[in-house]
């Protein structure tokens, strides 16, 4: 059930292994440090790693008169989480399931969950373009979705990949919020030098080239994929990762309003 949620942003990946869950934790949690009321949908069926990222493995969702119930994070239930893995024993358990199995879930996830009132919707989504992206689209159609934001690597900084999504969003009618370029650089965790490894300035680039805001480029800093659950503008707030994360949230805020 949509009806209370004011804003709904979907999270895009070109391929799989970006940091699209990570970047879609962070942006849930920098939101609730600003103060907003948030739920995190994950619709990555095949590799939903939303529990574990936020440290919810093993929480069950249950039944009420009205729908599902999600699994909050913290006691103000500033969090709503929903997600396959809540669903299966074993987080290791992969759902092998066909299309109209896989539609008829991602349908549920979408009318069924009683997410009540939110400032914002952040739906992480399977890397591609694939027969959840089609449901997700379909079931939004009667509600606003403020729309998609897409996210690249330096190393897959590759204009067909990102092209493919943006052609996607056009024909689906979703309208680009931006793009975002995660693990550019690598901060070092003894000095926080940051070295580019890869190029830099392609997600910039690319983002000009396809006509399209650069929300922000996140360095690689294995202290955020340690954060599990943590926001990194709370926990790490003087760290390059955490003025983009920022950033970013500025940035989608100014646009969904
Ligand atoms: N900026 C970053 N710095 C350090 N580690 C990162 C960063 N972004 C992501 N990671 C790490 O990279 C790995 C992949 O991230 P994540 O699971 O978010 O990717 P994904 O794009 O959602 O993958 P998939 O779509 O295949 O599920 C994780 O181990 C995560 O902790
Ligand atoms: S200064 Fe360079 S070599 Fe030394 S810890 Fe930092 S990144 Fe590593």
């Amino acid at each position: 059930m949509l009806e209370g949620v004011k804003h709904i942003i979907l999270v895009l990946s070109g391929k799989g292994g970006v940091g699209k869950s990570t970047v879609s934790t962070q942006i849930a949690l920098t939101l609730v440090e600003k103060g907003c009321k948030v739920g995190l949908l994950d619709v990555d069926l095949c590799g939903p790693s939303i529990p574990y990222l936020l440290q919810l493995e093993g929480k069950d969702v249950h039944q009420s008169d009205e729908g599902w119930v999600p699994v909050y994070t913290d006691e103000k239930q500033n969090l709503a989480v929903m997600s396959i893995g809540f669903l299966l024993n074993n987080r290791n358990n992969a759902v092998v399931w066909r299309g109209p199995k896989k539609t008829s879930m991602v349908k549920q996830f979408l009318t069924d969950v009683s997410w009540g009132e939110l400032d914002y919707l952040i739906i992480d989504t399977p890397p591609g373009t694939s027969d959840e992206h089609i449901t997700v689209m379909e079931n939004l159609k009667n509600v606003k979705c403020d729309g998609a934001v897409i996210v690249t690597t330096p190393q897959l900084v590759s204009i067909e990949d990102v092209r493919k999504e943006i052609t996607f969003c056009k024909k689906t009618g979703i309208p680009i919020i931006g793009l975002i370029e995660n693990m550019s650089g690598f901060v070092c965790p003894s000095c926080t030098n940051c070295t580019n490894i890869f190029s830099k300035g392609g997600g910039e680039t690319l983002a000009t080239i396809s006509n399209i805001k650069h929300l922000g480029s996140i360095p690689i800093d294995p202290r955020v994929g340690q954060l599990l659950g943590r926001a990194c503008v709370n926990e790490l707030p003087d760290s390059p990762s955490a003025k983009v994360f920022n950033q970013i949230v500025d940035k989608v805020i100014q646009v969904a309003v």
